[in-house]
């Protein structure tokens, strides 16, 4: 955790959902009621299909939607593609901008991510912006400088804290059982902070800074616990109620 810094629990539902899934939304609005919201956001991104009907189930609670990739421009002639406005039209909060998956399935560059970030604040939505490195790139001790680069890249000059998350999602960790040690989660987070104050200033010293990558209930105590770690971006694990809320509970012991 940052001191200071409120946590952000999120889930990135990716390609799955259908109206079916919606009593998920409905448990998990229903169980984010309370104390601990006070101290701990929470945030959901299903599919666009649910999103309209996600934040209507969730007027009477704490948790946000969010959506889970923009165009970068605000309207026009881009078939198939949604704009930062229309999220907000939604009452989204939230975009996640940069995922490794989109960054691969539509060769999505950092220059790319920086403009769809940029059309996110143009909307007054929150941009979650997700960098990380592959697992051949960890392997040839590239780690950091690809975080240095996706940073440098994929975050607008005047980002500011209220609407910007750095999502640090290591790619060979995502959707596989497997994680960083703390060690390395740590030492990411800490150079990812360095950086982001380097060029932020006090912006960057509060910026939410997010794990994400196999984040389930028995090894998120452990994660969220680690310093400069704001938060959890949360795929598989988010897709079932008890277990998103498992996770967002691990904050009623941190931040005790
Ligand atoms: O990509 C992720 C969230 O954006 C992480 O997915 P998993 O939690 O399924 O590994």
């Amino acid at each position: 955790m940052t001191p200071d810094v409120r946590p952000l629990v999120a889930g990135n539902w990716k390609m799955n959902g259908t109206r079916a899934s919606l009593d998920q939304i409905k448990a998990i609005a229903e169980g984010v009621q309370g104390p601990l919201a006070e101290k701990v956001e929470t945030l959901i991104c299903p599919p666009a299909t649910l999103l309209y009907v996600s934040t209507a189930l969730c007027t009477d609670s704490p948790l946000q939607i969010g959506a889970q990739d923009c165009h970068q421009n605000a309207s026009g002639a881009h078939t198939g593609d949604i704009s930062a406005e229309m999220i907000a039209d939604c009452f989204g909060t939230h975009v996640i901008v940069g995922h490794s998956e989109r960054r691969t399935d539509h060769a999505e560059t950092d220059h790319l991510v920086r403009a769809k970030a940029e059309a996110a604040f143009a909307a007054d939505l929150t941009a979650v912006i997700c960098i990380g490195e592959t697992a051949e790139e960890r392997k040839s001790g590239q780690t950091l400088d690809i975080l240095k680069r996706q940073l440098a890249g994929s975050v607008p000059d005047g980002a500011k804290a209220e609407r910007t998350v750095i999502a640090y999602e290591p790619v060979w960790a995502i959707g596989t059982g497997l994680t960083p040690t703390s060690d390395d989660v740590a030492e990411a987070h800490a150079f990812m902070r360095a950086e982001l104050v380097k060029r932020f200033g006090a912006e960057g010293q509060s910026m939410r800074l997010l794990y994400g990558g196999s984040v389930k209930p028995s090894n998120a105590r452990e994660l969220m616990g680690v310093a400069n770690v704001d938060g959890a971006l949360i795929g598989g694990a988010s897709l079932k109620a008890s277990d998103f809320l498992a996770i967002y509970r691990v904050y009623e012991e941190l931040t005790a």
